[in-house]
């Protein structure tokens, strides 16, 4: 690289530098705190603590710096999920696509967060976790099942996904960072 062009870079990044601000939600066990990792470090690990309360991580990306509010998942833990939603550019949503027993539970949480008058417009990401595993929903089940086509308020796209085998990670953050852009 030459010395302009690097001048140019140098100046590049300081203009437009991006910050975006995010929450994961979903059920316990879904995979929110596996996630924060692949993105951040591309680790993972079976082994995991479940969330007491919530986690923050900075993360960056190129030009943008993702805050990521990594909330517990267990009952006791949802009603803080709002708050934690108010201020932020998308909720990504992450269900255990292998576990269809709790597939309705998590459809009801999603549809009671979003009905929240203060999160009207915000953009939903949401991320079928587990597709490595035998019996994981196909993208048309899940949005079929968490009943996707009925939320027309905001954007709203989906991937599947597998932290284990970093399965479409890329499509995420290429998707995080496109809408950082609206934030900076
Ligand atoms: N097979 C498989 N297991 C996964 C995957 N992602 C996460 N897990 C496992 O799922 C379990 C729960 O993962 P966590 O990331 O702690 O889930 P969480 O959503 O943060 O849970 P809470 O913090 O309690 O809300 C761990 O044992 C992970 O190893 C995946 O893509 N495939
Ligand atoms: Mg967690």
């Amino acid at each position: 690289m030459g010395l302009w062009e690097a001048l140019l870079n140098w100046l590049r990044s300081l203009f437009f530098k991006q910050e975006m601000e995010l929450s994961l939600i979903g059920l316990q066990n879904a995979g929110k705190t596996s996630l924060v990792n692949v993105v951040a470090t591309g680790g993972y690990s079976e082994d995991m603590i479940p969330t007491v309360g919530f986690n923050m991580k900075k993360v960056t990306k190129g030009n943008v710096t993702i805050k990521l509010w990594d909330l517990g998942g267990q009952p006791r833990f949802r009603s803080m999920w709002e708050r934690y939603c108010r201020a932020v550019s998308a909720i990504v949503y992450v269900v255990d696509a292998a576990d269809h027993d709790n597939l309705s539970i998590s459809r009801s949480e999603l549809h009671d967060l979003l009905s929240k008058p203060s999160l009207s417009g915000i953009p939903l990401l949401m991320l079928g976790n587990k597709i490595d595993k035998p019996g994981a929903l196909s993208k048309e089940a899940l949005t079929e099942q968490m009943g996707l086509q009925s939320i027309t308020d905001r954007e709203v796209c989906c991937y599947m996904i597998s932290c284990k085998n970093s399965t479409n990670i890329d499509s995420v953050i290429d998707w995080l960072i496109k809408h950082s852009k609206s934030k900076s």
